[in-house]
């Protein structure tokens, strides 16, 4: 249960001041974030690191002197938004490139991965290393879709040495990625984590039994065991691992048991007893260790075991001296403090000049928002339970502050005159930053290619319309890339954007059209339940989702439901008015 909080919409946020407030030797807020208080060596690469809140000490604990130089913090279990990424890598670059480094979850890769173009396109140098260690969530065959857990820290602190040590850009991408190559890890739970706010907790585990291959956002393990002893639970992590070991690893290896929240310490090093003499059996040497809480997951019980095959060279890395607010070894002199640095760096947005045509259209296009808003409160709940089945649970937080920051910023945009694309830019922006997750991502360039399609200069027909969703389909598609039948949104999207198209080419109004579209909505997102999800939080939990319809599928058709009753409460006000 998390019992302290205030309001809980504000917890990330509240948390991040509170941990600033707590290090000030260490870090200095930025905006999306925080980054070093120290100074680093100018032409320095940096390593940015960063996710969803809820898990410290990562991200944030790791930023210091032979760790990180900066961390983007998302709301709890969500990714920090693009934009977010984007200023604290501004911030935290000292020359010489960035690495953006964080587990491998949809929401993150998109969001940092937007952040690396922007960055790139600017000139600075940003590669993305994402960390996929956990055994349990992908075959070794597919490795690459593997989540990143516990061992972000070996990634990170590999990554962070050899930034410090001066290595050049090419050099710490590649001892971070041989870090992530060879760091594998694996967990169980022994109960789920409660949401700021939340009465229930993200998933429950029967009495005496345990969730093996847990995920570190309440998703549930992929199968069920009871509860072993201390040397059972040992047992079978070094059992799992050993038989993870890569291919021409040597005989030394860093391990972290790590705890998830509300397993003791103590329990820690009863279990951790074990795994050192199991490991000592099967020959392998354990360099500096660590026992304790080094990625939570809120107040899951939990525990998970990551074992690092290192190289001479990891090795050193590994074992250099760092200075972070959560991790300390060896001793590194005293810190310089880095005063001089400045924090702004967004650029505030302008508004272009718009016709009168399409000013004409911000009346409804507010109309819409503010009803796409109202469904994401009301269905906030119920989204979210639906995520839980087999994802992190917050589908409906995140859209609706996605929508409400949404709605703020279209109608900021309105008041200062902005035509129809602005005013639709302005909340994609704002929808995809305060959202942040997978989903904040595909709202954000959903609505971003129908505000390029629709402009600031003509009139807006409903052909454009049709053209519009095309345009928004695509982009999803592109950026998500997710295919028909892999269970996302997709499955909604495609099937009604070309009921509208058809509907609008057979010369139906665009009320008409929208009304069509959102009966074929609402079938497509009933039709996910069959699915097997492929791609996203769910797909490791396969087995689980089926029955069970597709979060952001359901969203989705519940606000082009909506939508489609806005633009018939309008056709009717404008024929009454022609009547009248
Ligand atoms: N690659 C993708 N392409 C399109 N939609 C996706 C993709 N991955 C996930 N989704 C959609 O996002 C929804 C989850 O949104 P959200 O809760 O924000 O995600 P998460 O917490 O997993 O980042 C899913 O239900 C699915 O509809
Ligand atoms: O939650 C995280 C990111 O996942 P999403 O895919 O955005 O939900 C984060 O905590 C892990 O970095």
């Amino acid at each position: 249960m998390t019992r302290l909080f205030n309001e809980p919409s504000a917890f990330s946020d509240e948390l991040a001041e509170g941990f600033v407030a707590a290090n000030p030797a260490y870090v200095r807020k930025v905006p999306g974030g925080v980054v070093r208080a120290t100074k680093t060596a100018g032409g320095s690469v940096a390593v940015v690191v960063g996710g969803g809140s809820g898990h410290y000490p990562a991200f944030a604990g790791l930023v210091g002197r032979g760790m990180a130089h900066g961390a983007a913090m998302g709301n709890i279990f969500a990714s920090p938004s693009a934009h977010q990424v984007y200023d604290v890598a501004r911030a935290a670059e000292h020359g010489g490139g960035v690495i953006l480094s964080f587990g491998n979850y949809a929401g993150d890769v998109l969001h940092f991965g937007q952040a690396a173009e922007r960055l790139n396109a600017e000139g600075i140098r940003t590669e993305i290393v994402t960390v996929t260690d956990d055994v349990a969530s992908a075959p070794p065959d597919e490795i690459a879709k593997r989540r990143g857990i516990a061992g972000d820290l070996t990634v990170f602190k590999v990554a962070g040495a050899a930034a410090d040590a001066g290595y050049d850009f090419d050099e710490v991408v590649r001892v971070a990625r041989q870090a992530n190559d060879r760091t594998r890890s694996f967990g169980v739970a022994f109960a789920g984590c409660t949401l700021p706010g939340a009465d229930e907790p993200l998933f429950t585990v029967p009495e005496g039994r345990m969730s093996l291959g847990l995920g570190i956002h309440g998703e549930p393990g992929i199968s069920e065991a009871d509860i072993p002893t201390a040397d059972g639970l040992a047992d079978l992590f070094v059992d799992k691992l050993l038989a993870e070991r890569p291919d021409g690893a040597d005989a030394r290896v860093a391990a972290v048991l790590n705890g998830l929240g509300t397993v003791k310490y103590e329990e820690l090093f009863v279990v951790y007893r074990r795994v050192s003499k199991r490991l000592a059996d099967a020959g392998l040497t354990i360099v500096e260790p660590e026992v304790g809480e080094l990625c939570t997951s809120l107040d899951m019980a939990g525990a998970s075991l990551t074992l690092c095959w290192l190289d001479d060279e990891l090795e050193r890395l590994w074992t250099a001296p760092a200075d972070a607010p959560a991790f300390r070894k060896g001793s590194m002199g005293d810190a310089q403090m880095d005063d001089a640095r400045g924090t702004a760096v967004s650029a505030s947005a302008e508004i272009p000049a718009a016709s009168e045509e399409s000013r004409r259209v911000v009346p409804l296009l507010l109309d819409v928002l503010r009803a796409i808003r109202q469904v994401t409160i009301d269905g906030s709940q119920e989204f979210g339970r639906i995520d839980a089945v087999a994802g992190d649970g917050d589908h409906g937080i995140g859209m609706e502050r996605g929508a409400r920051a949404g709605v703020d910023a279209a109608e900021s945009a309105a008041s200062a005159g902005a035509g129809a694309g602005t005013v639709l830019q302005w909340a994609a922006d704002a929808w995809a930053d305060k959202a942040g997750g997978t989903s904040g991502a595909l709202w954000g360039v959903l609505l971003g290619a129908v505000a390029q399609t629709f402009g600031d200069t003509e009139a807006v027909h409903r052909r454009d319309a049709a053209t519009a969703l095309e345009a928004g389909t695509d982009a999803v598609m592109r950026l998500g890339k997710a295919e028909l039948g892999d269970k996302t949104m997709v499955d909604v999207l495609v099937p009604f954007s070309q009921a509208v198209t058809d509907r609008i080419g057979a010369g139906n109004t665009a009320a008409e059209a929208w009304t069509a579209g959102a009966a074929v909505a609402d079938a497509a997102a009933a039709a996910t339940a069959d699915l097997t999800p492929k791609i996203g939080r769910a797909r490791p939990l396969a087995d689980k989702s089926i029955g069970t319809p597709d979060a952001g599928a359901v969203s989705l058709a519940r606000i082009v439901g909506a939508v489609a009753a806005v633009l018939n409460d309008a056709r009717n006000d404008s024929q009454q008015g022609e009547n009248a």
